[in-house]
């Protein structure tokens, strides 16, 4: 699999290359470094597991924002069919995931919300309340897209290691075939709208809002549970 959204004229390659060094802070963050060579402490996975899954959460909010802003039967149709996907299927992938983890559903439940994913989730549905369908879906490429990223560069890296990496499944899930083609789908859709909603003439504000979502998805590795 690979990531055509990286070719040139796009406008995801675009907001990448002009926030390059946000974006490579984000994609090569060391605790990514610790998932591929399988020195991360179990801890830290745990603490962004159980925050990864109340990110879901808003992350489905955030595509029924999408359906409400779009307008357009066809893609209304398709965000439709990922939101039910999110909600029937990866929730579900992700609260197993965790149990294998030690970490029950209650415990995902129970768990408040930390000051990363508060600021992260809520700057996404606010750029997306106050703006168009465009201001919300390039908020939400630097999560779609980065993993697929992410996903694909470490599988195809030598130094990932793979005999008892606890962490390779993770890696394998966002470098797999039906999270890239996800990413890809997204990536085209921004495409769309680039044109129907004049992305050109908005570009300065765009990448503000990229740039931002960027710097949030990288705080997002290492969130800090907030307790009394
Ligand atoms: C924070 C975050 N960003 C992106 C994804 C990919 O869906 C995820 N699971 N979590």
């Amino acid at each position: 699999m690979t990531l055509p959204v990286l070719e040139p004229g796009r406008l995801f390659a675009r907001l990448r290359r002009d926030c390059a060094l946000e974006w490579d802070a984000y994609v090569r963050h060391p605790f990514l470094t610790g998932l591929a060579d399988g020195t991360l402490p179990a801890e830290a996975f745990r603490t962004y597991l159980v925050q990864d899954y109340l990110y879901l959460l808003q992350y489905a909010r955030c595509y029924a924002l999408a359906i409400y802003k779009d307008g357009q039967a066809a893609s209304m149709r398709s965000t439709a069919r990922l939101l039910a996907g999110l909600l029937d299927t990866e929730l579900g992938l992700h609260i197993e995931y965790c149990a294998q983890w030690g970490l029950s559903e209650d415990d995902l439940a129970r768990e408040p919300e930390s000051l990363e994913l508060l600021a992260y989730t809520r700057t996404i549905l606010d750029y997306g309340q106050s703006g168009d369908i465009l201001d919300l879906m390039v908020s939400l490429s630097a999560c779609l897209i980065g993993y697929a990223e992410i996903g694909l560069r470490l599988l195809a890296d030598p130094a990932t290691r793979r005999e008892g990496n606890p962490y390779l499944h993770w890696i394998e899930v966002y470098g797999g075939e039906h999270y890239v083609a996800l990413a890809n789908q997204g990536a085209r859709r921004l495409d769309e709208l680039a044109i129907s909603h004049g992305a050109d003439a908005r570009y300065a504000m765009l990448k503000r809002c990229f740039r931002t979502t960027v710097l949030l998805e990288t705080a997002f590795w290492t969130p800090r549970p907030l307790r009394t």
